[in-house]
């Protein structure tokens, strides 16, 4: 293929204007972009949305789920990096590497559903140990994770950002998701394959972005005694052939005495950590990815890449950290 026309409903947005920053420098894709005064009119964005080959949805979910509406009837392909489409039937989840199959059905889809930057995190640990028998679907699954606070967009950027204004959030950490409800919990029991949902601890620290995301889990209480060694494996041989996810030697996560949520910020990069205490067959396996990243912008150029059938990798990265 050669020049594609993409339009990103919602470019002026957090994970908007980092999808802008990474195409406009491409030459094989050509932005259609809507002035200020026509970016959240019907008309416009449908007129858009019906002249582009990809149309990236950046919006809240009710904008996400118009948009969607708007574009029937057009032959556009729409990524859509709401929470809106998630568990959706007709909507495949874009998220290629973590299970066989799932890049081809990228690639041949029309509606793809952007996964949630935690969700990326918790699916890529749990799904392969889940498919592999090594976690039973029935192990009560607990993710503890945390996020910068441009995972909350603009809204919550502006509230870090304006000292001494109104709303201003000076708090170092803290925890939500208290209702145990948070919206990633239905994306993540689905795509795990869990059998039930999973305890889901989020939390938020003054610091831009990226995130870490880990899962605990007490090896020692399943009956067919998994080791870490074992999960470890199974998560090698799952991202051995992909470009975008790594899993850290067993002695690289051994030698650690703490991990940097912020290390592969601008990069579409997910990184797996094993740490574990054999001998109490105790575990605690750790994602590291930029929410704004493999979390969100980069993961949706990726899945454009793949639909448009260019180089997966192509213009992947930001220039410069948010
Ligand atoms: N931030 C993150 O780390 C991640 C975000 N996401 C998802 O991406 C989506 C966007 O999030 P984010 O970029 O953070 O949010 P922001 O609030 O930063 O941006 C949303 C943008 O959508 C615009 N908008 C709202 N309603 C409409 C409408 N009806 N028509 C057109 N534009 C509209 C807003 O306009 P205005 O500028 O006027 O407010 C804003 O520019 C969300 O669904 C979020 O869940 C996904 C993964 C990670
Ligand atoms: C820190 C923060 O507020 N994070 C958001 C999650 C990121 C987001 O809104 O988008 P996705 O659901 O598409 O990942 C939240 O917890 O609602």
């Amino acid at each position: 293929m050669g020049s594609a026309r993409v339009f990103i409903d919602g470019e002026a947005g957090t994970t908007g204007l980092q999808i802008r920053e990474r195409l406009l420098a491409r030459r094989d894709i050509e932005l259609i972009s809507l002035s200020g005064a026509e970016r959240k009119d019907a008309k416009a964005r449908r007129d858009a949305l019906h002249a582009a080959d990809v149309a990236i949805l950046c919006l809240p979910d009710d904008a996400a789920r118009e948009a969607a509406a708007l574009a029937e009837g057009a032959d556009v392909k729409l990524i859509d990096a709401s929470t809106a489409h998630r568990t959706a039937d007709g909507w495949v989840y874009g998220f290629p590497e973590f299970r066989a199959g799932q890049r081809e059905a990228v690639i041949g889809a029309d509606r793809i559903s952007n996964p949630g930057c935690y969700s990326t995190g918790a699916i890529a640990i749990l799904a392969p140990l889940v498919a592999a028998h090594l976690l039973p679907v029935d192990y009560p699954v607990t993710v503890n994770a945390v996020s910068g606070y441009t995972g909350g967009g603009k809204s919550l950027i502006a509230r870090y950002e304006a000292a001494g204004e109104a709303g201003y959030k000076p708090d170092p950490f803290w925890n939500y998701g208290l209702t145990l409800n948070h919206k990633h919990v239905p994306e993540i029991t689905r795509w795990t394959g869990l059998g039930h949902p999973p305890i889901f601890q989020p939390s938020v620290a003054r610091y831009a972005q990226g995130m870490l995301v880990s899962v605990p889990l007490a090896l020692w209480s399943v009956e067919s005694g998994p080791t870490a060694a074992a999960a470890h494996e199974i998560l090698l041989s799952q991202y051995a052939d992909t470009r975008f996810v790594r899993v850290a030697p067993l002695g690289e996560a051994e030698g650690l005495k703490e991990l940097d949520p912020q290390a592969l910020n601008g990069t579409n990069m997910l990184e797996i950590f094993v740490f574990s205490d054999e001998e109490t067959g105790r575990a605690v396996i750790t994602a590291r990815l930029d929410n704004l990243g493999k979390g969100a912008s980069g993961a949706a150029v990726q899945n454009m890449n793949l639909l448009l059938g260019m180089p997966e990798d192509a213009g992947i990265e930001a220039s410069a950290a948010a």
